[in-house]
């Protein structure tokens, strides 16, 4: 388990990460998801002992450490699969982690297999494609057979089989109990893969969600009625999120249309619309991002 409290970076006068507070429970996998810049990577730094917080705390498995990198065999981490030796070979390279982590060598050829590099376990990897460099980051990470597991936008370069395969490891390390984290900025991609979502924008947090709850909110129904305010109000009362449009329509979520049509009956609100309408998980991430987002595109 990872527990994270306060957890405040700033370089120079900005914060990256800004009084961050949550929790990643073990067996399942939990996505970590913000746009470009958000704080993810520096987040997870800090988890690993890489960066000291300027405020906050990080306990892996309820240990507390503060600037110390954690031992192989309590945590694997994916984070730049790029800095590696690039004149070393993939099994050299390996080796070279597992000495330097009192692991035996035996591990490395077991994790060449589980990632599928056995094959070019002796070329060099300089050579290598971001997808097979991306394996070998991965094999990396679970030399120490760690309980804790981070993974730092690990589908990057990967092409369709590799995803999949990536999706089903992080998938089979939850299961075993392990404690997964991977990063993302694509919700589509964490739709298949997470069971629970802890969102940020501009080093803070702004969701930590189920998956199943995001996608039941992700749902919504638009209305229009004849006093808005007053439908709200109810419907706000009856338990649903209201958000009014700038147009005066209501898009309501947790409410299913039958009972917002039942409620401004009872209300006597005359409505003029009531249309179902589901947002692809992307768009109910955009919204939820949107105010954080550092560079946005101009319009075509
Ligand atoms: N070493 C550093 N020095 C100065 N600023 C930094 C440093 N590392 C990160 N930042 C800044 O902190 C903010 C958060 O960066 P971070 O890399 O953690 O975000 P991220 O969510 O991982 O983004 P991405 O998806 O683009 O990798 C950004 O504004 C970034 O420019």
């Amino acid at each position: 388990m990872i527990e994270i409290s306060g957890l405040t970076k700033r370089y120079g006068g900005k914060a990256a990460v800004d009084g961050l507070t949550f929790t990643v429970e073990p067996g399942r996998v939990t996505g970590f998801l913000g746009p470009n810049g958000a704080g993810k990577s520096t987040t997870m730094r800090m988890i690993l002992g890489l960066d000291r917080p300027d405020a906050g705390r990080v306990t892996v498995n309820g240990h507390d450490h503060v600037a110390s990198p954690l031992p192989m065999h309590e945590v694997g981490a994916l984070l730049d699969a790029r800095a590696v030796h690039r004149s070393r070979t993939a099994r050299d390279h390996l080796l070279w982690l597992a000495h330097a982590g009192a692991i035996k060598e035996s591990r490395v050829d077991e994790v060449l297999r589980q990632v599928g590099l056995e094959s070019v376990a002796r070329k060099r990897v300089g050579a290598f494609s971001l997808g097979m460099s991306q394996r070998l980051g991965i094999a990396a990470a679970l030399l120490g057979d760690p309980r804790v597991l981070l993974f730092d936008e690990p589908v990057n370069g990967l092409d369709p089989e590799g995803i999949k395969w990536i999706r089903e490891l992080m998938r089979d390390l939850a299961g075993d109990g392990r404690t997964v984290l991977v990063s993302s900025h694509l919700m589509s991609e964490m739709a298949l893969t997470a069971d629970h979502l802890v969102v940020i924008g501009r080093g803070r947090l702004i969701a930590d969600v189920e998956m199943t709850e995001f996608v039941r909110h992700s749902s919504g129904v638009l209305v229009r009625a004849d006093e808005p305010e007053r439908l709200a109000a109810a419907l706000t009362e009856a338990g649903a999120s209201v958000t009014p449009e700038q147009d005066g329509a209501l898009a309501v979520s947790g409410l299913e249309a039958g009972k917002i049509g039942r409620i401004a009956l009872d209300a006597a609100i005359p409505l003029s619309e009531l249309t179902p309408r589901r947002l692809s998980l992307e768009e109910a991430y955009m919204n939820l991002t949107r105010d954080s987002i550092e560079f946005e595109s101009g319009a075509a």
